[in-house]
Parts: structure tokens; sequence; C-alpha cells
């Protein structure tokens, strides 16, 4: 089966493309790169997509999603998940193990192997837990999960908060080559629903503290100098994370350290919580103005590596309860590249080049996944995007079972058309 990827402005951060060309697929592989000789289009066993004024990018790939299954299919299942995630444009996810039973061993980690080939075909590679049943106290066996195909491990939800289970977690995960993802939240230190500060004190909500995100960012940057594994911290929310990061990079020098962020923490602060809505608590909190900035300053000067979802999908009821009582998370995939495109690039902040850098090729290269690129050879995973038309953010149609979204009614550009997988379309608008 060949595919012919017609006419769209491709845009690859790996080799620094940015042309208006044609990508040919054959049996799930991209074989050339150029215009497309014409007896090849007029061939009717090859099937065409017209991209003609539409962007052309390498799948996206998003470190952070909850699917929350087994366990939560009453919030989202792998074939929903996948179905959304094909929506939004993504074709690489990882799933974080805080499931019921949790992925911390090759059972669980073979069960979403299994339900992830009964979906619309949407890479899905699980994250396995670093301590069994995500309890803090012995390590999961990770070597056995990683046969099985884990991409990274994480605590996700939680925080290892014993240092010395933490440090032989990396240096267990080192021989490996699999990264750590992690959750900073000192638990000693959290314990509110919105973010410590003036606005807390005025709408009255219990307060998170920042020091509770930015003493752990502070541990595991150290804890990865010295055994020199390779540390993600996940859904980096504050401007004091971005200055330890950049001294972990820049006077440190190290390499092994790579930061994520998700959309919500470079476009909502935390002002928008007067309102109560429960759709606008998630973990970490959204913070100040100030912390907002200082992403979007981060995502420019390359301390922020990724932009990931953290797509965490709640049952209505569960949210439909006071702030102080409902689950912490929001969903994201649905709109992560529309809010990131509108936002960053739209706005001036980053080039489109910087920004499929963030949400494929980084990423990839994290979890040396053969992805993220436009290039022959590579695993044809393609999305094409209209940039032009706006529209508006309605989770009425999500085709991911969580509507938690505190973007609902914005107005968006950078709609999804076409999602490709291993050469296969598994979303047409
Ligand atoms: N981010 C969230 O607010 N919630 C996540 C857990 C997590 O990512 O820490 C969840 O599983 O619901
Ligand atoms: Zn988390
Ligand atoms: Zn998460």
């Amino acid at each position: 089966m060949k595919l012919v990827i017609k006419g769209g402005l491709v845009v690859n951060p790996s080799t620094k493309l940015e042309e208006v060309t044609d990508i040919l697929v054959e049996d799930g592989v991209i074989v050339s790169i150029g215009e497309t000789p014409s007896d090849l289009l007029e061939n009717a066993d090859v099937k065409v997509i017209e991209a003609e004024g539409k962007l052309v990018v390498p799948g996206l790939i998003d470190l952070h999603v909850h699917l929350r299954e087994p366990g939560f299919e009453h919030k989202e299942t792998i074939e929903t998940g996948c179905l959304a995630a094909a929506r939004g444009g993504v074709t690489t996810m990882c799933c974080m193990p805080n499931t019921n039973p949790v992925i911390d061993n090759e059972c669980v980690v073979e069960y979403i192997n299994t339900m992830a080939r009964r979906a619309n075909g949407v890479k899905v590679l699980p994250v396995g837990a670093i301590t069994k049943g995500l309890e803090g106290e012995t390590l999961a066996n990770i070597g056995k999960m990683k046969e099985h195909g884990i991409c990274a491990i994480s605590e996700d939800g939680k925080t290892v908060a014993d240092a010395g289970l933490m440090k032989k977690g990396m240096s267990y995960a080192k021989p490996f080559n699999l990264p750590i993802f992690s959750h900073t939240e000192d638990r000693a230190l959290s314990g509110g629903a919105m973010n410590a500060g003036v606005n807390a004190q005025l709408f009255g909500i219990k307060g998170i503290g920042r020091d509770a995100e930015e003493v752990i960012v502070a541990r595991d940057i150290i804890l990865a100098r010295t055994t020199g594994a390779q540390l993600h911290l996940s859904h980096m929310s504050t401007k004091g994370s971005l200055d330890l990061i950049e001294m972990g990079k820049k006077v440190w020098g190290m390499t092994n350290l790579t930061a994520e962020t998700a959309p919500h923490y470079f476009i909502l602060d935390d002002s928008i919580l007067g309102d109560y809505d429960s759709n606008k608590k998630m973990s970490p909190p959204l913070r100040t103005s100030e912390d907002v900035a200082a992403m979007k300053q981060a995502l420019k000067s390359g301390i922020i590596d990724v932009i990931a979802t953290d797509h965490a999908p709640h049952h209505y009821d569960e949210k439909n309860v006071e702030i102080e009582k409902a689950p912490f998370g929001i969903v994201g995939l649905e709109t992560s590249f529309a809010l990131s495109y509108t936002h960053l690039v739209k706005a001036g902040i980053l080039t489109i080049s910087e920004l499929i850098e963030k949400m494929s090729y980084n990423p990839a290269r994290i979890i040396n996944s053969p992805s993220g690129r436009l290039e022959v050879g590579a695993p044809a995973d393609i999305t094409v995007i209209d940039l032009e038309t706006p529209y508006i953010i309605d989770s009425n149609n999500f085709l991911s079972k969580g509507k938690n979204t505190p973007f609902n009614g914005m107005e968006v550009y950078g709609d999804v058309e076409v999602t490709i997988v291993d050469g296969r379309i598994v979303y047409e608008k």
C-alpha cells in the first residue's frame, strides 16, 4: 500500500526541513520526501492525501497520559484514549502506571499491550511504576517490565518519598537505558486544592506551595547527577523549578536532565479559580502570571524540552463536587496542539519547528523511539493540520470519555485533519 501526502508545508525538526513538498509512504515507512513522479499519482493503488495549504509534521508524541485502564474504565479506556489521541494528532503516547492494578509487573504491561493492539493503531507505550503498588517501599520488577516494552519508569501521581529508594530506582534504571519520569511533590508540603498565594487567600481555598514541587525537583536533579540516570521532570509549573533545571543544565552541565510542561501551565494562572470550577484543579496546580511568563521563556530558551498533556480524565460525577473534594487532573489529548500553536506560535514565542521539536522530536529522543522524525526509513507516523480555520473548543465533541477541561469555549487555531500511524490513517476529519 502506497500513500502520498501531497503539497503540504512539511516541517521536520530533525533535518531542519521546512518546505512545501510531498511525502511518499510504502509499507508503513517513509520512502521519499520530495516531488512525487506523476505516474505514481495516477496509479489507482496509490492513495493521495491532498495537503495543500496544510501543515505536515511528524506525529505528535505525548510522554504523559493517563489511560485509566485497567481499573478506572469509567474515566477512560485504552480504546477511547487512543481515539482521542488520534483526533489530537498524537501517534505515540506513554501511559502512566497509576491504574488498578498498578503497572508494576510484566502481566499488566502485557495487558496494556494487548488492549492497545485492539485499539485504533496509535502506539501506546506503558510506563512502569518505580515501586511495587506505587507504595514507595520496594522497587518494582523494572527489568522484567522493560523486557515487555515499558518506555520509562515513574511514580506519577505520587513521589517516591524516600530519597534512598529513589536513588536506588535511578541506579537500577540506568543500565536498562530507561528514563525516570518524576512527579515532583513532597506530600509533607502539599495538601491543598490550588496554588498557595494571594488568590488562594482571596478565594478561601487551601493552597499548595511551590516549595512542594521545588524541593523534589532539587532532590531529583541532585540524585540524577550522582547516579547518571536519565531524569525527565514531569509537569513543571513554577519559576523556581525552571531556575533549578537551568542550574542543572548550565552550571552542572547535565546532559541526563530533561523537563516537561503542559499547555495549562503556559496559558492559565491561578486568578481564574474564583469560580471554584473543579475543571481548573490539577496537580501541580495553576500558578501565577509570573510563572506563566517564565514558562514561556523556558520553552523558548530550551530549559523546557517537552510539551506533554498530562491527560487526566475523570468522570463528570467525580468532578461535580466541591473543589476541595474533586480529584486532580484535566484532559488534554484533543486540545494540546491547538492550544500550543495558538499561544506559542501564533503569539510569536516559538517557531513551528521549535513547537514540533517539543511535541514530537524531543519526546522521541527521550524514549529512544524511531518516530518523531520525517526521514527516509522512519516509521510513517505523520500528522496533517489546518492552521487557518479558527474553531471553538467544545468538550462535548471530545472522543475522550473525560470532558474535564478548563479550555471550553476558547477559540484556537490548529485543527488536526489527518493522523497516520505506520502508514495507516487512524483519524481523518
Ligand atoms: N495531574 C493530575 O492532576 N492528576 C493525575 C496524576 C498526576 O499526573 O500527578 C491523575 O492521575 O489524575
Ligand atoms: Zn504527576
Ligand atoms: Zn500525570
